[in-house]
């Protein structure tokens, strides 16, 4: 049976980046999916958005829905502080390992647990069975009609502090309607625009910053 695009992404990182180098493995992959094979991946120029908004969470705790191939938590994982976690939720059994495997060349297998199932499962379970009090930034980026009913969840459990951080990806296309909706013209959100372009594509895109305020 021959590879899925996923398993030649992680060949050709594992080939190319150097071992415990994060940039390098992002770096390669932004070459890989640029030049060979397109991917959804943030990539590189919503990466630099992606890279600000953290740094300004500087969070603790980090949470991500949709995983992928690792892109992002390797983006996100490498700026954060040396007591700071990222869970990232992924529920295709076949990225799981691709993902992990990406993780651990990048040298940050201790700052991100990967945790397998639907968002709409584990975030109910993140106080309980993973010990999480509230989260300080989360990064939406799995199917797009999910960031709104899951952002919902996010609030009923007790998971937004005053201060959390949400960025939401392709904003602009494939789009999130729903969720927009949701957090502009709504008290307890501060929303911010990045207007941007699709991952290593000319056609436009966009982020969505949206401050939880209590
Ligand atoms: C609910 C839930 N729980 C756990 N994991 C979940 C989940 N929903 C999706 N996932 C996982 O996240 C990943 C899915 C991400 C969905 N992202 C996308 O569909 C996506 C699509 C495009 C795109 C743009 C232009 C085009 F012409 C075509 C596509 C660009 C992107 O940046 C994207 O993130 C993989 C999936 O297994
Ligand atoms: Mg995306």
């Amino acid at each position: 049976m021959d590879q899925s695009k996923e398993q030649r992404i992680l060949n050709s990182v594992s080939y190319n980046a150097i071992k415990g180098d994060a940039e390098s493995v992002l770096d390669c992959i932004d070459k890989y999916c640029s030049q060979k094979e397109w991917a959804m991946n943030v990539g590189d120029e919503k990466g630099l958005i992606l890279d600000k908004i953290v740094k300004e969470a500087d969070p603790t705790v980090a949470l991500e829905l949709g995983t992928y191939c690792g892109y992002s938590a390797v983006r996100i994982a490498r700026l954060l502080k040396p007591s700071a976690h990222l869970f990232s939720i992924e529920f295709n059994a076949e990225f799981v390992p691709i993902a992990k495997e990406i993780i651990e060349i990048a040298g940050l297998e201790d700052k991100v647990t990967i945790l397998e199932g639907h968002a709409q499962d584990i975030i109910p379970q993140l106080k309980t069975k993973y010990n999480v009090d509230t989260l300080d930034f989360v990064f939406l980026d799995h199917w797009k009609d999910r960031y709104a009913p899951d952002t919902i969840l996010l609030e009923q459990y007790g998971l937004l502090r005053k201060g959390s951080i949400l960025l939401a990806d392709n904003i602009g296309f494939p789009g999130a309607p729903d969720f927009l909706k949701h957090v502009r013209n709504n008290e307890h959100y501060e929303c911010t625009h990045y207007p941007s372009h699709l991952e290593y594509m000319k056609a436009p895109d966009a982020m969505e910053k949206a401050v939880y305020l209590g």
